[in-house]
């Protein structure tokens, strides 16, 4: 957003018009959400933060609300937009320590913003949770004070915002956590930034909508059959776990996999057969009846890890799939805790390989990125998907997807109740699925990701991971179906 800022004044922009229309856009946001106002009261830091609040305090003054203004600090430090607002609103003012929160008020917070640069002071940090305590509603301007947008992280304390308003585009605080619960309801305000600015700022962090996919989706024509759409592998472990695996699989088949098969031990065969109908079988128990699996270029992709148990052998069945597209979820990830770099090292060249770990699975293969608390959840799926040469979902409610050459989106459609035993086994079945189909890994784990959402709001609360299976939808193929539910 600097860079957009600088691009627009650039092009002749005012950015105190900029000032002025982001204020005024608080300003209608307050009056439509609380018309029972006892009094707003403006909290201005002095950055353009600050700025913001000063004409949003101006423009409900005018519309005949009580408001009061605190100041954090000397005024005459004011500089730019910011003086210039503080020298055209004409309100009275007092320090930001003598405002004393009561029940009644709207807050405005207008502290810090873009330019929070370190955590907030403990006086401070000791107002935000008075208000808290008091559960005054709290209108947050661009960003809750304390939240850092780059990375969604609380620094010292924050305000828990009932809503949000910012401008022109949503920054990564506004989708990760927690920055996007402590946000309340986000509004996104055009200020009058020309959208050819904003996006050609954009650089190659986005959120995960179909935008960012749907070129890639197969197109199914009269002619199809079902090599055309894609043979799945999923990998099996012992029968009495073998319930993740075959959730995969029939996730793979709905999410549009002409053919899946299980590949099995013997003996977890008659178990799986007792379950399956569509989904077909095959016996593996030796590293030559991989081996001669594998000789068939047919079987497009391959899903290892749910309910697979056996380190060793997942490590060897992972080395001999080693040119061919493959989802790594659960146990198959954590098969190579003590040795990660043999996995990176076995997948260099083309990317093909999809890692689908949660946090826990992510620092046994990143143990130092995972302890680096510098590190945003950008930061770290983007590190991890250079050094492994793989596409990295990074999963929770915020599911970052990263890929080696630096692209990174932000999903932000899913559900709580997704947290629910054995669902990640079915992101890696339409992970697995949309490789078969010959999707590029990138875009085949971000619509798998997506889709998942989807399937989880389909299937609503209370759902198990049976219910999500059958809620999983086709994709959309144009961007025009974008709308998030
Ligand atoms: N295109 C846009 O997005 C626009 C953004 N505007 C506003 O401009 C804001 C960014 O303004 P600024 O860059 O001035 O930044 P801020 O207003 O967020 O705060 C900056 C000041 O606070 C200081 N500071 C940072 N962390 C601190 C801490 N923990 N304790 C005490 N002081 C601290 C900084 O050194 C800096 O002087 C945005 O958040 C938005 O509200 C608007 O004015 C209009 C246009
Ligand atoms: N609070 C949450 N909100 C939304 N999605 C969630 C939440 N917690 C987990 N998920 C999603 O649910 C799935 C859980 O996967 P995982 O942790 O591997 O569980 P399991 O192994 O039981 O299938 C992931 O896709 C994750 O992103
Ligand atoms: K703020």
């Amino acid at each position: 957003m600097v860079k957009v800022d600088r691009d627009a004044a650039v092009s002749g922009i005012s950015s105190f018009g900029l000032m002025r229309a982001a204020g005024h856009a608080v300003a209608a946001s307050a009056l439509r959400h609380y018309p029972e106002a006892t009094r707003f009261v403006c909290l201005c830091g002095l950055g353009n933060n600050g700025g913001d609040a000063l004409i949003a305090a101006a423009a409900l003054a005018g519309s005949g609300a009580r408001v009061a203004v605190y100041l954090m600090g000397d005024p005459a430090r004011f500089t730019g937009d910011a003086a210039r607002a503080f020298a055209a609103v004409s309100i009275p003012h007092q320090p930001l320590d003598t405002y004393v929160p009561t029940i009644g008020d709207v807050v405005i917070d207008g502290l810090f913003g873009a330019g929070l640069s370190r955590a907030v002071s403990s006086d401070v940090a000791a107002l935000m949770r008075t208000v808290t305590d008091l559960t005054l509603p709290v209108i947050a301007i661009d960003l809750p004070s304390g939240v850092d947008g780059r990375s969604g992280q609380v620094l010292g304390e924050s305000f828990q915002a009932a809503q949000t308003v910012t401008f022109m585009t949503r920054k990564p605080g506004h989708l990760l956590l927690p920055g996007r619960t402590l946000c309340g309801v986000l509004q996104v305000i055009n200020i009058g930034i020309p959208a050819r600015i904003v996006t050609s700022h954009r650089a190659s962090l986005v959120e995960n909508t179909a935008a960012l996919w749907h070129k890639a989706v197969q197109v199914l024509d009269p002619a199809a059959h079902k090599y055309r759409r894609g043979h799945l592998i999923v990998f099996s472990g012992a029968a009495p776990s073998s319930g993740a695996a075959r959730m995969s699989a029939t996730a793979g088949l709905s999410a549009g996999a002409g053919l899946v098969t299980m590949v099995a031990p013997t003996e977890a065969l008659p178990t799986l057969a007792a379950h399956l109908t569509a989904i077909m079988l095959r016996p593996v128990d030796t590293d030559e009846m991989l081996s001669d699996l594998v000789k068939d270029t047919r079987l497009n992709a391959f899903v290892l890890g749910p309910g697979f148990g056996a380190p060793d052998r997942a490590r060897r069945y992972v080395a001999a799939l080693s040119d061919r597209s493959l989802v790594l979820d659960a146990d198959g990830i954590t098969a190579f805790r003590d040795d990660p770099q043999f996995l990176f090292a076995a997948f260099r060249g083309p990317v093909r390989l999809v890692l689908t770990p949660h946090d826990g699975e992510f620092s046994r293969l990143f143990p130092d990125l995972a302890a680096d608390t510098a590190l945003s959840k950008i930061d770290r799926a983007t590190i991890a998907a250079e050094r492994s040469n793989a596409v990295i979902i990074l999963k929770g409610s915020d599911t970052v997807i990263s890929e080696p050459n630096g692209r990174v989106a932000i999903n932000a459609n899913a559900p709580p109740w997704l947290a629910t035993a054995g669902s990640g086994d079915v992101l890696a079945g339409i992970v697995g699925a949309h490789l078969a189909q010959g999707m590029p890994p990138f875009e085949a784990a971000t619509s798998a990701v997506w889709r998942h959402g989807v399937a989880g709001n389909k299937a609503g609360e209370g759902m198990t991971a049976e219910n999500l299976l059958r809620a999983i939808r086709p994709l959309p193929r144009m961007p025009s179906s974008l709308a998030r539910p």
